[in-house]
């Protein structure tokens, strides 16, 4: 019988690892496990990193990106892509330019900026080169509520605010996108997540908001749940809905790791189903 290689759906995350496991990579590859898909990661980036804070970080030379990335389109199938921390205009510039060269599927842009510490894993002047080039490629970007504000460079405070922002970023040439509401203080009891779509339909998805402080890679663990699920052939709606009831348990389900911004429980979702 004839081998069917590259059968099994993989994924690709280019981005910083966290040494501490909760955010970065290490995040991408626990949700893609669980979500049975084959994780593969370009490491952009290194991190000295605890829930505490980041301690330090650096840059991978462009030529290691190139690198891995040649490697991977050498001699993986992979079906579907997202971008995390990405560090700086020439990192941002040297992934995009990877991402128009090879075909990794569909791209997920999660513009990480600011670590729950207070890091900054973004250079200021690396915002204009994510809009300018990564945006273009995105199937969807998922800034935060302090990343769309640094995109669109006002205040964003109202629900009919947020959505604004979604429309404008839409114009730069991006497809789909969410904006999380993880940061949204409505004074309500919801983490509310604005989606607009490429054929302008939107939603909100809203969940009732968990106090607590374990919420390091939240954002890493929703855009690598989308990945996973659009290599698996989800369209882009069901692949935010399913993340959206990932994101839920595994914030929900705590896991006592480290003293700081605790880590997700990336087993939570599956459990859950099992029961
Ligand atoms: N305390 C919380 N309770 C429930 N959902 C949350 C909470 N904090 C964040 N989320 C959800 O986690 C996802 C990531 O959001 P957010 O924290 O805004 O992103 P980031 O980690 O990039 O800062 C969103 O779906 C958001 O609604
Ligand atoms: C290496 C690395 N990448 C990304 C982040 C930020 O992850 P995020 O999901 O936004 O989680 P918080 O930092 O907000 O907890 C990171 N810290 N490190």
């Amino acid at each position: 019988m004839e081998e069917q290689i590259n059968s099994f759906p993989q994924v690709l995350t280019l981005a910083g690892t966290d040494s501490g496991g909760g955010a970065g990579i290490m995040a991408d590859l626990k949700t893609m496990q669980s979500r049975r898909v084959f994780g593969t990661a370009v490491v952009v980036a290194v991190t000295a990193q605890n829930t505490i804070g980041v301690q330090r970080s650096m840059m991978m030379p462009t030529e290691m990106i190139d690198e891995q990335c040649a490697s991977l389109a050498a001699d993986f199938e992979i079906k579907a892509c997202k971008t995390g921390m990405l560090g700086d205009a020439v990192r941002v510039h040297c992934v995009a330019e990877n991402l128009r060269k090879y075909d990794f599927g569909p791209l997920i842009v999660d513009p990480v900026m600011i670590a729950k510490g207070g890091a900054q894993l973004l250079a200021d002047d690396a915002i204009q080169t994510v809009k300018d080039e990564l945006l273009p490629l995105a199937t969807l970007v998922t800034p935060n509520l302090v990343e769309a504000e640094r995109f669109v460079g006002r205040k964003l405070q109202t629900k009919a605010e947020v959505q604004a922002a979604a429309h404008e970023l839409q114009q730069l040439g991006v497809q789909n996108v969410m904006i999380k509401g993880g940061h949204l203080d409505l004074a309500t009891n919801e983490a509310a997540d604005y989606v607009l779509f490429a054929d302008h339909t939107d939603l909100w998805l809203s969940s009732p908001r968990i106090k607590t402080k374990r919420t390091h890679g939240t954002g890493d663990t929703l855009s690598s749940c989308m990945a996973a699920e659009l290599a698996k052939g989800a369209t882009l709606k069901e692949a935010v809905y399913t993340a959206k009831a990932y994101i839920q348990a595994a914030i929900a389900n705590t896991i006592q790791v480290g003293h700081g911004h605790g880590p997700l429980n990336h087993w939570a979702y599956a459990d859950q189903q099992a029961d």
